[in-house]
């Protein structure tokens, strides 16, 4: 019998979440419904422990990952690793230093356990920033997998393609030990651009689509929902406005009531999500402003909230009666999402929720850090799935 075909039929299957972050890891393996455990998640910030543990209620180990030994991983008996290493060393607006810098040292210190482990994982699951996938730390990596009998397929996907009115392309691979393989062979030591093998439909149809590049993600927008469908309130004056018969939003319909405080809400204060005018005024021209009916928004960062350039979407909460730049901005009343609304973006459970203590800073900071449970949820089912 195929070593840990047993194990799916009779047991969970046994896995490690490194990087653990807010859980999106987990959350994605359990929207996959795999049948799986995570028997340890690791990660050094304490914040994103405190996250994790309070809807989890499984505290993760905490410390730097570097140091942790084959031994110590091999008493985890885990069959699977999730990895969501430090996105910085590879990041655009970042040095590029890949593995010359620090932040990714942890991440090729567990890639060299693999060999000196002695019960080394049957899958392994990454997920990185585009760049990644040109990145010295990536040739190490594939080069190290491949020398320890693991067939890699990658991926370059967006929650744009699973339905979701949300840019962010990121990185994957899916790792298997031979005698594993993926339900779709005819895609191994690929990079992908499309999710056609996690569909069901025939690969073979599929090989054109899924090698090209995506040029743009337009294609995909018809099918995916409005923006609106996200928000925690909707808009309060999202009737269609003429400039010259505008009124104030009505702020108080977005403030919460009291005791509204545990329902999952992040709302402690409605004004402290619209973007201040003199904002407004300096960096209006870059900002990305999005609609209730639009298809589309902007990757949350962590420094969203902090920063309105380059960090994520605001939503209008006037419309205009058209979208053109005629309706000034300032007559917008611009937000920014909220934690909750990020979130919902980024697919996370209606029952997700932040310990109270967590300022709003925090909790824009460890959401922009996280991933989107859309598109890791079928890349898992299908590096779970065995072929039929
Ligand atoms: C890209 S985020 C991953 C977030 C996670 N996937 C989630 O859903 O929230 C990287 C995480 O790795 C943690 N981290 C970075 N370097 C680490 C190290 N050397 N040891 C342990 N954790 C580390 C950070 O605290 C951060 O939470």
């Amino acid at each position: 019998m195929e070593e840990g075909s047993c194990k799916r039929q009779c047991e969970p299957w046994r896995v490690l979440e490194f990087y653990s972050g807010i859980g999106g890891m987990r959350y994605s393996i359990m929207k996959a419904g795999v049948n799986a455990m995570i028997v340890e998640a690791f990660d050094i910030n304490d914040v994103a422990n405190d996250v994790y543990e309070y809807n989890f209620g499984h505290r993760p180990c905490q410390g730097n990952i570097q140091t942790l030994s084959a031994a110590d991983l091999d008493s985890y008996r885990a069959q699977a690793w999730l990895l969501s290493p430090p996105c910085q060393p590879y990041t655009r607006q970042g040095l590029q230093k890949g593995s010359a810098d620090a932040r990714a040292s942890s991440f090729l210190k567990i890639l060299e356990l693999i060999p000196k482990s002695s019960q080394p994982p049957l899958m392994i699951f990454v997920e990185n920033v585009v760049g990644f996938e040109t990145s010295d730390t990536h040739s190490i990596m594939i080069e190290m997998l491949a020398k320890a009998a693991f067939v890699t397929q990658e991926f370059i996907l967006s929650p744009l393609q699973f339905g979701v009115p949300y840019s962010r392309p990121r990185y994957f691979c899916l790792a298997k030990r031979k005698p594993s393989s993926f339900q779709c062979p005819l895609f191994n030591n690929q990079l992908l651009w499309a999710p056609g093998p996690l569909l069901d439909n025939d690969a073979n149809n599929m090989v054109n689509e899924c090698n090209q590049p995506q040029e743009s993600y337009d294609q995909w927008l018809p099918a995916c929902l409005p923006v609106e469908n996200f928000l925690e309130f909707k808009n309060p004056t999202n009737q269609v406005e003429t400039s010259s018969s505008l009124k104030l939003p009505t702020i108080v319909s977005i403030e919460v009531s009291e005791g509204d405080e545990g329902n999952g809400s992040d709302f402690t204060s409605a004004s402290q999500y619209f973007v201040p005018l003199s904002l407004i005024k300096r960096w209006g021209a870059a900002m990305d402003i999005v609609y209730p009916d639009s298809k589309r928004c902007c990757c949350f960062t962590k420094s969203y909230y902090r920063y309105v350039k380059g960090t994520g979407s605001l939503l209008a909460t006037v419309q205009p009666k058209t979208e053109s730049k005629a309706s000034s901005l300032e007559e917008q009343h611009l937000r920014y999402f909220t934690p909750r609304e990020v979130a919902n973006l980024h697919s996370f459970p209606k029952d997700f929720r932040f310990p109270p203590q967590i300022s709003i800073r925090q909790r824009y900071a460890l959401l922009g850090n996280s991933l989107s449970v859309a598109v890791v949820a079928p890349l898992l089912g299908y590096l779970f799935a065995e072929p039929s």
